[in-house]
């Protein structure tokens, strides 16, 4: 190369404006977190742009009944989405491909399908994005816990489209656990034991069951404060700890599921059986002093009563249930809605681990945008 063209070349990136790339969001969901996401966005947008030359726009979100497209560049207007969606007319839930079409046809250079919902069967849904070239970024963790051959099958579409399907939240909310867990794998580490309190929830309820709280009391501040699951049933059976331990084993390579998870719930059977959440909190108040005795024995033999999940690879083995641990136990020094997660490894004998506030809208929608920024960066 000679000098002229060395010059040339240098020259012209820095007289250029910087360049800003436009990112398309399809975003199903309208509650704690996908309502805390669209604010994040609409207050970081602007930095966002001169920061990483990103510029997001929401194309479309969607509820259970409704579905709203905004195919304009600049998206959809976040001063009043939902004024919006609710003027938007219905729409079928197991037909969003038109949706995923409209994505594709903006242009832009990253378009990302961003699923907050709880819904069952968004597999499909998301295969049909990442075969159109739509990224996918996902809180739900009912596709990465359910059906084996989907979840692989998934993972290969993603692989053979060269597109990202990104699930961090899925296990702690915001904090880094799944991509610290893949970076483990990747490096060739090999992972010995994984433990911990997975659930913000359920460590939110057992500290204030220790303070005294009654049980329904104390359910009801975290549903005020987003912890909960959409079907709160979920939180106190520990479906949704044994599905934060499915995803973690299939991380390591076990083929494992829900059915293979040695699962003893949080409070008493009969209470699970109530079907809808709100007979469910209904019923709630009757259960009160039982789980306030059994915190109390665990109490009285000096103990803190916890909720926690092991994997154990060796012996292909998921346990998820309440366990009275000693008060120098890693899990008895949480606090709040604290989860954290611990990976004993061939490399880390002390076990690395992973801890911090694990539920809650902002902080998830926190860990959704930084899965969206980071397929963003790289594309
Ligand atoms: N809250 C938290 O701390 C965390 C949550 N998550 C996960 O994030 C997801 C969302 O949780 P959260 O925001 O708290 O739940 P919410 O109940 O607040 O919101 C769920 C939203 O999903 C919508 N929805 C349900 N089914 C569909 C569908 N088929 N198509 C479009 N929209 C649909 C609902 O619509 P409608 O409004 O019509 O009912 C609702 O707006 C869950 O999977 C949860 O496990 C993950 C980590 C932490
Ligand atoms: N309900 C869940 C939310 C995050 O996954 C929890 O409390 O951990």
């Amino acid at each position: 190369m000679s000098v002229e063209s060395v010059q040339l070349s240098w020259s012209r990136p820095i007289s250029a404006p910087p360049r800003v790339d436009r990112v398309a969001l399809f975003v199903l969901g309208k509650g704690t977190v996908a309502s805390s996401l669209l604010a994040q966005i609409g207050e970081h947008k602007a930095r966002i742009v001169e920061r990483d030359g990103l510029s997001l726009e929401i194309a479309g979100v969607c509820d259970r009944k409704s579905a709203l497209f905004v195919p304009r560049p600049g998206g959809l207007d976040l001063a009043d989405w939902r004024g919006a969606l609710g003027a938007a007319p219905d729409a079928d839930p197991r037909e969003r491909r038109p949706f995923l079409d409209g994505l594709t046809r903006l242009g832009s250079r990253v378009s990302v399908l961003v699923d907050c919902t709880a819904a069952d069967r968004m597999e499909t849904l998301y295969e049909q994005a990442l075969l159109r070239g739509i990224h996918v970024v996902t809180a739900n963790k009912k596709p990465f816990a359910g059906s084996l051959p989907s979840f692989r099958r998934l993972q290969t579409t993603a692989r053979r489209c060269r597109r990202a399907l990104r699930y961090e939240t899925t296990v702690g909310a915001s904090l880094p656990v799944i991509e610290t867990l893949k970076d483990l794998v990747r490096t060739g580490d090999r992972v010995e034991l994984i433990e911990g309190s997975f659930s913000g929830t359920l460590g939110y309820l057992s500290n204030e069951l220790l303070r005294g709280v009654p049980l329904s009391t104390a359910v009801g501040v975290a549903r005020d404060r987003g912890y909960l699951e959409p079907r709160p049933q979920d939180d106190l059976s520990g479906v949704d700890v044994a599905r934060k331990a499915v995803i973690l084993a299939r991380e390591i390579g076990l083929n494992l599921g829900l059915e293979d998870v040695r699962l003893t719930p949080f409070v008493p059977a009969e209470l699970l059986a109530v079907s809808s959440p709100e007979s469910f909190f209904e019923v709630l108040p009757t259960y009160d002093a039982e789980v306030a005795a059994t915190v109390a024995r665990a109490q009285a033999e000096g103990k803190v009563l916890r909720y926690l999940a092991r994997i154990d690879p060796g012996q292909r083995r998921i346990d998820v249930g309440p366990v009275a641990v000693d008060v120098h136990h890693p899990a008895a020094r949480l606090r709040g809605a604290e989860s954290f997660v611990a990976f004993t490894t061939e490399r880390y004998r002390d076990p690395l681990v992973v801890q911090g506030a694990g539920a809650g809208g902002a902080l998830t929608a926190a860990g959704v945008l930084a899965d969206i920024l980071a397929i963003a960066r790289k594309v």
